[in-house]
């Protein structure tokens, strides 16, 4: 398992007079899939952004192994192995093959001189790029596409286009930011069978921030739970969707029908 444990511990931020997030702890165990969830203004975008980089929390910090992420830019947390996919999609230029290909600029050694220069050891490290490119695509079920203009794609083919990209950069924890709003119950299904796929073939670590509670449960080992920027409850997707305080978190009530339904 290449998967480091990625642990944020007591991560506070304040936004003007706001605490978005108060002391929040979690640990993310190797190659396990991780999911934050939590009623809508919780915190989850908030901490998805301070575990790429986006953010600096006023207090606390973030680890991956032995390693202090927490100051560093997000260009240099993804170079450590932590790449992210956002909640809206953006791609809508070039090829998937072209999407991808940009996935793997921070791996790329040869210089932009020789690769402007077209000199061997550029040519031969762009061949080797895209040749891993491909087994990606093929990974993520966008292998048919390799040439196509995403512009062209359905929505779920385009919103997987973002996860192969994030995988390109060869991650060792993927941060999954919302992958399937906004899709319809198939590709809904074919998108938690790619995590899955990659997941088990990669060997990563996986965050997932879902409103989908049934993919949620589907695919995390363990869950945490965010309610008004605090860390409320964690544990397996049974035992959290049984905490009395994340029923009270999500239905606004305290509930006294354990076991009734
Ligand atoms: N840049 C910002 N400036 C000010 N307040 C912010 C900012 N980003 C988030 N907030 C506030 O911080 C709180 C947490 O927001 P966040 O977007 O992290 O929640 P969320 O759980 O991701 O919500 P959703 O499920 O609706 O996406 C909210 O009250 C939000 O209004």
């Amino acid at each position: 398992m290449n998967a480091p444990e990625l642990r944020a511990e007591d991560v506070t931020v304040r936004f003007a007079g706001l605490t978005a997030l108060d002391e929040v702890s979690f640990t993310v165990a190797p190659g396990s899939a991780h999911a934050l969830i939590g009623p809508n203004g919780a915190g989850k975008s908030t901490c998805f952004n301070v575990l790429s980089g986006l953010y600096r929390p006023a207090t606390g910090s973030v680890r991956l192994g032995e390693t202090e992420l927490t100051r560093l830019a997000p260009h240099r947390i993804a170079a450590l192995g932590v790449a992210r996919t956002f909640q809206n999609i953006v791609t809508t230029e070039g090829t998937v093959a072209d999407n991808l290909m940009l996935g793997r600029h921070v791996l790329t050694r040869a210089g932009f001189t020789a690769s402007a220069l077209h000199l061997p050891r550029a040519r031969r490290e762009q061949r080797e790029h895209l040749a891993r490119v491909r087994e990606i695509a093929e990974l993520t079920g966008l292998a048919a596409h390799f040439d196509t203009p995403v512009a062209l794609l359905s929505y779920g083919d385009r919103k997987r286009v973002e996860l192969a990209r994030a995988l390109c950069l060869e991650p060792r924890v993927l941060l999954l930011d919302e992958p399937v709003a906004g899709m319809n119950a198939a590709e809904r299904a074919r998108t938690a069978g790619v995590i899955r796929d990659v997941r088990a073939e990669l060997g990563l670590s996986v965050v997932l921030v879902e409103h989908d509670m049934g993919l949620v449960m589907r695919l995390a080992d363990e869950v945490t739970v965010l309610d008004f920027g605090r860390a409320i409850a964690h544990g397996s997707p049974d035992d959290v969707r049984r905490d009395p305080e994340v029923l009270r978190a999500y239905l606004g009530t305290a509930t006294t029908q354990e076991g009734a339904a």
